[in-house]
């Protein structure tokens, strides 16, 4: 099979309208492969557009099964081999990514709608990942426990074998790299299923971990939605499955695992608190809140949407948070001076769109945007946007402030003590992320030990560099990405024992 994917180095001059992806994008044994009965077709849009821009082909069983046959396949060769070897693998595979960034950007970009810009650093964070874990790849020990005697046992960090990542469509080259990155390094090997909103460049990650020269089936990609979901996390031949998406998928996945007694990680959403008090530096807190609530267009699961602020500044933080959110440029996400692109798909901007009359309705304010709007540019007339909202006169009922939103929607609303506000911080099924906004040094870390979250961000927000842990508290899920500690929930301890003296005679004495 060829690699280098043509569409990806036809990629240079092309602007927003233009690209149509007809390569096929699936994935195993080394080899983009052909949709078994290229039936059952699924547009997949470019949001900026609402144009067509390619076809995705589900996944039934018998694909499955090859799938996760070839990843088994190459699992029995790459868990053989010494840390050190499969770093260098996993290295060379960064090296491309580095060299191909622009373009897999740009793909990205055309597939999910997020700016250029944004898109960009998730490729950059994506390579790090993998050279992050490369790093720890040649590290991976055991240990060595003295017994009486001189008998002793050590044990063996082994991989898990054949583990399946699921993706949600916002960030869809970094999430697979995310849960590939340390899967790899331990030995294991990785069947991925990508949104089918955002089918498009998980396969350019398994041509670039094939050129870089993994063993043939060790990262594959199947398409598909819930089914092809549902017979990954029912498959005999799976040892575990990483997740990433809603809370009651992720319930279901929880639920499907359970039959084979398969390992589980949660990624799941939020409707994560970011508390700013009046001794804050304004100016910092206002762009926080920005960060927390617009990137990605809001389609960010640790975004801090319960924006709660002091009363004394309350007045001074709305009129700059409102005046920034303004000045956000909306428009043509391939564009560089561009800030917010489209969202995902139509259905999801009607229901984001929703969420906003909810509110009104519930008796909050709308100080800016929450409208559809649309581009001058006539090729992104058909284009999903909307205008970033700020929602003023919100209480802790109503549903802008409940539930998860997942687009540029912040709900802002007024404290008084931090007592208080951690109550009501607390106060929610979700635990995935939470910001504090001080100058207040022993204020900040006691906020932090208080809020029931997996990442508490002390004076920014959404900042996760691959070194740091990242997952959630509560309903937000379980488990953890990035940093050291992934490591051991893509790798199991064996221990050892070694007698050196003589067996006790213990039934004949
Ligand atoms: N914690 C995190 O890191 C993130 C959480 N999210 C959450 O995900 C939601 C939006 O993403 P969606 O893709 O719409 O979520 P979703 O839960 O509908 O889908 C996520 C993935 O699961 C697959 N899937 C759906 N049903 C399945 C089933 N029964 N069995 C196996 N797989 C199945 C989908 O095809 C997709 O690949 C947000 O509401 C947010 O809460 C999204 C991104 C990141
Ligand atoms: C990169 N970051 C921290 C903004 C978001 C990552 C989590 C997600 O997949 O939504």
């Amino acid at each position: 099979c060829s690699l280098i994917t043509p569409i990806l180095f036809s990629m240079p001059g092309a602007s927003t309208g233009q690209v149509v992806v007809t390569d096929h994008l699936n994935f195993w044994g080394g080899c983009r492969v052909k949709p078994k009965d290229g039936i059952n077709a699924e547009p997949v849009h470019e949001p900026a557009t609402g144009r067509k821009l390619c076809d995705m082909f589900p996944c039934g069983k018998e694909e499955v099964d090859q799938a996760i046959q070839s990843a088994h396949t190459a699992y029995l060769k790459w868990s053989k081999m010494a840390g050190m070897e499969r770093a260098r693998v996993m290295l060379e595979a960064a090296r491309i990514i580095r060299e191909r960034r622009d373009n897999i950007a740009k793909l990205e970009v055309i597939n999910n709608g997020k700016s250029i810009t944004e898109a960009r650093v998730d490729i950059d964070v994506s390579w790090q990942t993998l050279e992050y874990y490369a790093g720890i790849a040649g590290t991976l020990a055991g240990e060595h426990i003295q017994l009486p005697g001189g008998s002793f046992a050590y044990t063996r960090r082994e991989a898990l074998g054949v583990c399946v990542g699921i993706g949600a469509w916002n960030y869809p080259f970094q999430i697979a790299c995310w849960k590939s990155a340390p899967a790899l390094a331990c030995g294991n090997a990785m069947v991925f299923k990508p949104s089918p909103f955002t089918a498009v460049t998980a396969v350019i990650l398994a041509e670039i971990y094939k050129e870089a020269g993994v063993p043939d089936g060790l990262f594959n990609v199947v398409q598909g939605g819930a089914e092809t979901g549902t017979l990954l996390c029912n498959h005999p031949g799976v040892a575990k499955v990483s997740f990433t998406g809603s809370v009651p998928t992720g319930k279901k996945i929880m639920e499907m695992s359970a039959k084979t007694v398969k390992q589980v990680t949660l990624e799941l959403g939020g409707k994560s608190p970011l508390i700013i008090f009046k001794d804050c530096e304004l100016e910092n807190a206002v762009r926080g809140a920005l960060m927390a609530n617009f990137l990605t267009q809001g389609e960010v699961c640790c975004n801090g949407t319960r924006v709660y602020v002091q009363r004394e500044i309350m007045p001074v933080f709305l009129e700059e948070v409102v005046k920034r959110t303004k000045a956000i440029r909306i428009g043509d996400p391939l564009l560089e001076n561009t800030r917010m692109g489209a969202l995902i798909t139509r259905q999801h901007l009607d229901k984001v769109l929703g969420f906003v009359s909810q509110a009104k309705k519930e008796g909050a304010m709308v100080l800016c945007g929450g409208e559809a709007f649309t581009p001058i540019e006539p090729k992104l007339k058909g284009g999903y946007y909307m205008s970033p909202c700020v929602l003023d006169n919100c209480t802790d009922d109503m549903t802008c402030v409940k539930e998860e939103i997942f687009g540029p929607v912040m709900s802002v609303m007024p404290f008084d003590t931090e007592e208080e506000v951690l109550k009501r911080a607390n106060n929610t099924t979700f635990g995935l992320a939470s910001g504090v906004f001080t100058r207040d040094i022993s204020r900040a870390h006691r906020v932090a030990e208080n809020l029931q979250a997996g990442t508490c961000f002390i004076n920014n927000y959404n900042i996760s560099p691959v070194e740091v842990p990242f997952g959630g508290y509560k309903q937000s899920g379980f488990g953890r990405e990035n940093g050291q500690v992934t490591i051991e929930y893509y790798s199991q301890l064996k221990t050892v024992v070694v007698e050196m003296g003589d067996v006790d005679d213990y039934f004949n004495c």
